[in-house]
């Protein structure tokens, strides 16, 4: 089976779940906080132990470590080291997969262009704006070309025009690459723009939602996410 698959997926906060995500799918993954949603993708990234498996194309990865899942996974805290330089932020992860430094610099500069953020290359983190930030996290979970992108809250804090305008870039981008995603999110809006369909867990119970999907431009959630 393609894609991702879990099955029985459980720890202390999930009950045991399981879900498939058709490869190049994307589910948005909803419900309240403390549901357990950022939970579910750490066990899936390889994070946290957990009872049951996890599975991509047809591989077990359950026992693998992090690294070695071809994973991308973006935090909601984005985790970029603030002594790099954004370019470096993405070299780093190459250099652990053990690319050549011809081969680094040129998917470096490609996946900087790709995400919009290549003018900021030679900039830390520190100095870049919040939706700058958010571009160069989503350039390094893109740089080892994932076969599948974990999500958690990708777009939090941004202004209304800023998000409008990333989720239209990361939809494109992702279809275009036809990457495999599950992405967590409190906003139906942001699910509809991100996602192909959403899922909600609530009590550490995952159900697939049955309300229609939810519209970006409605102005008031359509379901109880
Ligand atoms: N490191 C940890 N140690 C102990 N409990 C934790 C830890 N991380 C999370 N939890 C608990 O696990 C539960 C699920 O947390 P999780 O972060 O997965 O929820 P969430 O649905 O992503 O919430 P939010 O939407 O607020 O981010 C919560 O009760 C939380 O307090």
């Amino acid at each position: 089976m393609s894609g991702l698959r879990l099955e029985g997926v459980a720890n202390a906060v999930l009950a045991p779940l399981d879900l498939t995500v058709r490869p190049g799918e994307a589910v948005a993954v909803l419900g309240p906080s403390g549901a357990g949603k950022s939970t579910l993708l750490k066990i899936v990234a390889g994070l946290l132990p957990h009872r049951g498996r996890v599975l991509l194309d047809g591989g077990e990865l359950t026992w693998l470590p992090p690294h070695r899942r071809g994973i991308g996974y973006m935090s909601q805290d984005l985790h970029l080291f603030p002594h790099l330089s954004v370019a470096n932020n993405l070299h780093l992860p190459l250099v652990f997969r053990g690319l050549d430094r011809a081969a680094r610099a040129a998917r470096v500069a490609e996946t900087l262009a790709l995400c919009a953020i290549d003018h900021r290359a030679s900039r830390r983190p520190a100095s870049l704006s919040g939706g700058e930030r958010q571009r160069a996290a989503l350039a390094r979970a893109l740089v080892c070309r994932p076969r599948l992108l974990l999500l958690d809250e990708p777009f939090a804090n941004l202004d209304h025009a800023t998000r409008g305008a990333l989720w239209r870039e990361v939809d494109a981008l992702r279809r275009r690459l036809g990457i495999t995603a599950l992405i967590v999110t409190h906003d139906p809006a942001e699910a509809a723009a991100l996602a192909d369909r959403s899922v909600r867990i609530a009590d550490g119970t995952l159900t697939e939602r049955t309300a229609p999907s939810c519209s970006p431009s409605m102005t008031t959630p359509c379901c109880a996410c």
